[in-house]
């Protein structure tokens, strides 16, 4: 599913890497946590694989494709298998939560009888039957935030990144976040998620993988968060 060899990334104007030599695989259905303090290279790493960023230095590998060496315009192909989730939900203002979830389907050319079943379908499952209509402006951070992974969701990726998601939302809220990131790994998606959320990575028990100034310092199956901010 992802291949990282030996990776490194330096952006330009800077001398320290953000990544330093980066080697792992992530197979298909796994559920990951990526962890480390502020700047040590987790967003770095999420871009790498969202072709946000080419790396400098190795190869990465996404869903069988050598993203150093696929050209621009196949980019979205690569893409559309996957969906993202950020801590700032990143909701389209004007547009209801129906037409929110809609969207993802719409720019990627979906019928549009499929997107009529598969909004409310993708709305009930995370818990916002009945509120299709309201505006992201109305709904709570939790409730907006499950508009975002319903979006991220609704497209079925084969790979769902989250940048921390639970980021913005206490913590009772961010269980029913992570129920449902749970949720959709068990469908067989793929699941990275970065966070600074010690009580959810502890709790969940998935693998850990930890940064330190842009190396890979610990990979850890049914890991802990295990570090001081
Ligand atoms: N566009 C950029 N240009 C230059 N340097 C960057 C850029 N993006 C990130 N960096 C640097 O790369 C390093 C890693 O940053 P990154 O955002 O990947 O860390 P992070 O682990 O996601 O941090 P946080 O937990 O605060 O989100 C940092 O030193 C940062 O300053």
């Amino acid at each position: 599913m992802i291949r990282f060899d030996s990776v490194s990334k330096v952006y330009p104007r800077t001398n320290a890497p953000a990544l330093r030599e980066v080697s792992l695989e992530i197979e298909r259905g796994e559920f990951v946590f990526l962890v480390g303090s502020s700047g040590s290279g987790k967003s770095t790493f999420l871009r790498l694989v969202l072709r946000e960023e080419r790396c400098t230095h190795g190869t990465v590998h996404v869903l069988g494709k050598d993203l150093g060496q696929l050209s621009n315009w196949k980019v979205p192909q690569v893409r559309r298998q996957l969906g993202c989730v950020f801590q700032d939900f990143r909701l389209l203002p004007n547009k209801t939560v129906a037409e929110n979830v809609a969207f993802a389907m719409e720019v990627i050319r979906r019928p549009r009888a499929e997107i009529r079943k598969r909004v409310p379908w993708v709305l009930d499952l995370v818990g916002l039957g009945g509120k299709e209509d309201r505006m992201p402006g109305e709904l709570s951070g939790g409730e907006q935030q499950r508009v975002a992974v319903a979006r991220a969701f609704v497209n079925q990726p084969k790979l769902l990144i989250a940048d921390e998601p639970t980021g913005n939302l206490d913590p009772q809220t961010s269980v029913g976040i992570m129920k449902l990131l749970d949720r959709i790994n068990r469908t067989g998606t793929t699941v990275i998620m970065a966070t600074h959320d010690a009580q959810i990575v502890d709790q969940m028990r998935k693998r850990v993988i930890e940064l330190d100034k842009g190396r890979l310092v610990r990979d850890q199956h049914r890991g802990v968060y295990g570090y001081q901010n």
